[in-house]
């Protein structure tokens, strides 16, 4: 039960029942109850909230019509102000917390409510587990039309799909079939400072009493300074930030100096509406297991002001800094990094270890963010490729060649593929460095490679996929099943692109046993999974 009660004189008093048993969704696809909207911009409504949208936003419905609230959780009941209202769904402003959920906790960051970075961090560990684990089997149920054993059912559970994921145009519920494994998600035992990359994005800010090295007076460009930290949820206006509590301590302390020694040296920030300004990102990146830093200057410019000195200070001032790297990036768009890449000072590369396997990372290759749950996906990983010593493998979007070494310590051959040029020389270097010859790899993009090592006769027993969001694209997943490998060990951080591939798996003559969710990103509502098929008949 719903209640919305009125308070802006409009004369309408709101009385619903909420809780239908199909999720709630934006785009307004499955059965709009009520076409004219229940609430009015600026009412401050009681709501019981039924559901969490696969964004994080607490789902409440009055009449059928549905108000999305940001940070408030299923089971409690809200007072909130409606802020937006289209035709079959609307925004809410969370005001008061009227009676709190179980899994409520105190967020420890002081910006959490500001910075659109984590999503969770009101809700209790042990329940965002559970709760990863649930958008992973709805997606599976709706999008994949899977039967999930066990599974009760979306709407049963407080799980509530928000549609923008593409879970909007089926029917909750699976189908009849075999029946597959979800297991609970794996979580981390220390949930923060668990980030091995910042991208943070650089702006400009009124000047207030800030002073430079020694205390003497920052450059004055026209009043203001240099400031960096993430987006407020939802825009591209940048909080500034010292401390991010999922960011390792080496990265915070790094973009902190570097800010410093920006605003000392009198740089700019990139403004993106007006095209001006020098500094638009800067990135640090730190080994867990070795300690080496990098540090990455993304500028709208080929020039850099001072570089020598820039250069000279971050050593001075930031110990550990193993590489500084500049790269040029003078587009209109919001893709972080250019196409220009060169060092300043140092090496290419840092170094890091993943489970006894040492790698090279350079600035613009792909490394997982979240290395202690890296080593728990990948084990899984190579865990369902069940491997003897013999195998064929592909490993498809690989990108350094990461699950690639893994595998191939268990493998006969292990075959790379990823687009990124750089990341596959990386791969090459980090076989060479651990001397593991039983891997080779290309680059290009997959659905075209691959299908040409089918035609040079390469015939994998399994197959890896790890692509990014979108998932697999549809001619790999066609030489996928052209290929017949016996096993496709398919490895996703989307589980609405993941569940989609599966089905055009399944319908190609697989059979989706089990998939592990592995919680990569606590406090977001990001969720990474594995899951393993296997070929029809090749296993009782
Ligand atoms: C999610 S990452 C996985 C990388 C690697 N398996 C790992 O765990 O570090 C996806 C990778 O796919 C690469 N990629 C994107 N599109 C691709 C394509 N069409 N063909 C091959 N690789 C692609 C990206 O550059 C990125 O390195």
């Amino acid at each position: 039960m719903s209640k919305f009660r009125g308070k802006n004189g409009n004369g309408n008093t709101k009385a619903a029942q909420g809780g239908g048993k199909s999720g709630a969704n934006r785009s307004g696809s499955q059965q709009a109850v009520t076409t004219t909207a229940p609430v009015n911009k600026n009412d401050d409504v009681t709501v019981e909230i039924i559901g969490l949208t696969h964004e994080g936003e607490g789902v409440g419905r009055a009449d059928g019509f549905t108000l999305f609230v940001q940070g408030a959780l299923p089971g409690e009941t809200v007072r909130a102000r409606v802020m937006k209202v289209k035709k079959t769904y609307g925004y809410a402003r969370l005001m008061e917390i009227v009676a709190p959920s179980p899994d409520r906790v105190e967020a420890p960051c002081a910006i959490y409510k500001q910075c659109g970075g984590c999503q969770l961090q009101h809700m209790d560990y042990a329940a965002q587990l559970k709760w990863k684990r649930q958008h992973v089997v709805d997606s599976l149920e709706r999008i994949g039309k899977l039967r999930v054993a066990g599974a009760v059912g979306a709407a049963d559970t407080g799980t509530v799909c928000a549609g923008s994921d593409g879970g909007s145009d089926v029917e909750a519920g699976g189908v009849p079939g075999h029946a597959v494994i979800v297991h609970p998600t794996i979580g981390m035992d220390e949930p923060w400072r668990y980030r091995n990359k910042a991208s943070v994005p650089m702006g400009m800010a009124v000047s207030g009493s800030i002073s430079g090295k020694d205390g003497l007076p920052v450059p004055d460009l026209n009043g203001e300074h240099l400031i960096g930290g993430f987006y407020a949820r939802g825009s591209h206006r940048i909080i500034d930030m010292d401390e991010c509590l999922i960011q390792h301590n080496s990265n915070d302390d790094i973009v902190a100096r570097v800010k410093k020694i920006g605003r000392e040296l009198g740089i700019t920030a990139y403004n993106e509406e007006t095209g001006q300004g020098l500094l638009r990102h800067v990135m640090a990146r730190v080994g867990f297991v070795t300690g080496e830093a990098m540090i990455v200057l993304i500028t709208n410019g080929s020039r850099i002001p001072n570089v020598d000195q820039w250069v000279a200070r971050i050593r001075e001032d930031i110990p550990g800094v193993m590489s500084i790297v500049h790269n040029i990036n003078k587009r209109d768009t919001n893709v972080i990094f250019g196409d220009e890449t060169r060092v300043l000072w140092g090496s290419e590369v840092i170094y890091d270890e993943l489970d006894g396997i040492r790698f090279a990372i350079s600035a613009r290759s792909f490394y997982q963010v979240n290395p202690v749950q890296t080593v728990e996906l990948y084990r899984k990983a190579v865990e369902y490729a069940a491997l003897t010593g013999s195998e064929q493998v592909i490993d498809a979007y690989c990108g350094i060649g990461t699950i690639s070494l893994f595998l191939a310590r268990k493998a006969g051959h292990v075959h790379g593929v990823e687009i990124v040029p750089e990341a596959i020389e990386d791969a090459k270097r980090n076989a060479a460095l651990n001397g593991i010859a039983n891997a080779a790899f290309e680059a290009g993009p997959a659905e075209v490679v691959i299908p040409r090592w089918r035609q040079e006769g390469i015939v994998p027993d399994v197959i890896v996929v790890d692509p990014p969001r979108k998932g697999c694209d549809e001619a790999l997943l066609g030489t996928i099943l052209a290929m017949k490998p016996e096993r496709v060990v398919y490895v996703s951080c989307n589980p609405s692109t993941l569940a989609r591939d599966l089905r055009v798996l399944e319908d190609g003559g697989y059979r989706t046993v089990e998939v592990q969710p592995v919680d990569m990103f606590p406090h977001t509502v990001h969720v990474e999974s594995v899951a393993l098929l296997v070929r029809n008949g090749t296993e009782s």
